[in-house]
């Protein structure tokens, strides 16, 4: 899900860090290769400012939040008492994994499954019938995932029977269950969003892409029976990693019997995973809490925002002012790697990805910047590695991290060959294989080159 409130925070942030703007970059790290590493005597008052901005923000959304759901006590139940019990739980790893806020929760990288469902049939049937009227009539949300993706998706805001619905369901199950869970007070928590999606196969809207949600905590509820469709599920980065460990899951992808609600960190990596026939619905609850601003998410958005305009100095500094935040997320070290890349700063930007793999070590999308680096760097034998570790990190043959790791991969074997043809049987077959499957998923304007790769292998195996 990405912030809606994006160009809100960008143009704020842009107001109060203008003269800081213009007075140049600077680029100083705690843990830190050596580019440009010059102390920044403004950076602590840029931080200062950043804070200031991302507090107004998140003040807003709350506000938000308060005025779409407001509170609902019902004098028929009394809010839930939730137990350890009530829930199966998962383990993603440690709790660095839940993303920059993880500090702010209690077992932050625990996923929790409730045993029973918390919706009745009736309370399904409302939620579906208003959800797919509201699709059938044109409603979308504004998600990117959305459009690229093909899934029906419309926000519960826009649904009046659900939202009066949710404004009550809050109060006596969903907050409680995860103050119960994560430790947080549940009077400070307000919905950023609640979406109800619509996966289904015969229109393509199969899957999203693995991403962080926008929010502190979210929430997922099955609204159909699992027999209704094929696949599906939600895919969690890291969740198999440590099949030893004691929470450790049967699998990457959890899946739930209708009714049944799934709770997560917002900023553990996972997806709506790909279906093979029918259809899946579910509701998503993001929430906020008025405690935390989550500052370094909220600064990091607006260092990528720079970065795909182009604005490399300042996305630059902008990641910097997030490491000055919170200096254990990976992300944060994989932005700041992706910016120094595109600036040519390839040694520094290879010396924060493998910060960032040291901190988390299941990411495909680090594996693969690593690996394209590496690649640059005329070490092709180090590059394969890489993205043979992408393709059994990727949730799916169809993320961009695996398309690209299969023809990469396949150029890697294709340079090992000509480098040593004595050893070109060890390097071929392989990189005929991810060629082969690079081609199987390539969008039309790679598949000129993975054609070209493929038809250099056969040649070089003559
Ligand atoms: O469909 C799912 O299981 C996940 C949905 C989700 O992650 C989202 O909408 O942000
Ligand atoms: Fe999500």
């Amino acid at each position: 899900m990405l912030c809606s409130s994006m160009a809100m925070f960008s143009a704020c942030a842009s107001v109060v860090a203008g003269d800081l703007r213009r007075a140049g970059h600077v680029i100083t790290s705690r843990s830190r290769p050596s580019h440009a590493l010059r102390s920044a005597p403004y950076m602590s008052e840029l931080v200062d400012k950043l804070l200031a901005a991302a507090t107004a923000i998140h003040q807003q959304e709350c506000h938000n939040g308060w005025l779409n759901f407001v509170p609902e006590s019902n004098a028929e139940h009394e809010p839930r008492n939730f137990q350890d019990a009530d829930f199966i739980s998962y383990s993603v790893g440690p709790d660095s994994f839940a993303g920059p806020d993880a500090r702010s929760l209690r077992d932050a990288s625990l996923i929790h499954i409730t045993r029973e469902p918390l919706l009745s049939g009736g309370e399904i049937n409302a939620l579906v019938s208003e959800a797919g009227a509201a699709i059938e009539a044109g409603a979308r949300s504004n998600f990117t995932y959305t459009r690229q993706n093909n899934l029906g998706e419309v926000h519960v805001a826009h649904l009046p029977v659900a939202r009066a619905w949710l404004a009550r369901k809050l109060e006596d199950t969903i907050l409680p269950l995860l103050a119960s869970r994560y430790g947080v007070d549940r009077t400070t928590l307000r919905v950023f969003d609640s979406l109800i999606i619509q996966y289904n196969a015969s229109q393509g809207g199969v899957r999203q892409p693995v991403h962080r949600d926008g929010s502190l905590l979210s929430v997922n509820i099955a609204l159909s029976r699992s027999l209704d469709y094929t696949g599906g599920g939600t895919f969690f980065e890291g969740l198999h990693a440590d099949s030893q460990h004691e929470d450790a899951a049967p699998s990457a992808v959890l899946s739930l019997e209708q009714g049944h609600a799934m709770c997560h960190a917002s900023g553990v990596r996972h997806a709506g995973h790909r279906i093979t026939s029918g259809e899946r619905w579910v509701l998503v609850i993001f929430l906020i809490s008025e405690r935390n601003v989550q500052a370094a998410r909220r600064v990091a958005e607006l260092a990528w925002e720079a970065q795909a305009k182009g604005e490399l100095e300042w996305s630059a500094t902008l990641f910097n002012a997030c490491l000055e935040m919170e200096d254990n997320d990976y992300e944060l070290y994989y932005g700041m790697a992706s910016t120094l890349a595109m600036m040519g700063h390839a040694k520094d930007a290879r010396a924060l990805l493998l910060l960032a793999t040291q901190r988390y070590a299941c990411s495909p999308k680090v594996q693969v910047a690593l690996g394209s680096l590496l690649l640059k760097a005329r070490r092709p034998r180090a590059a394969l590695r890489r993205f043979e570790r992408t393709l059994e990190l990727a949730s799916d043959a169809d993320d961009e991290e695996a398309k690209e790791a299969s023809m990469y991969a396949g150029l890697c074997g294709v340079r090992l060959a000509q480098a040593q043809p004595a050893y070109s049987s060890a390097f071929l077959p392989q990189a005929k294989r991810r060629l082969t499957q690079a081609l199987e998923v390539a969008d039309a304007s790679k598949r000129h080159a993975v054609e070209g790769l493929l038809m250099q292998a056969n040649a070089l195996s003559r």
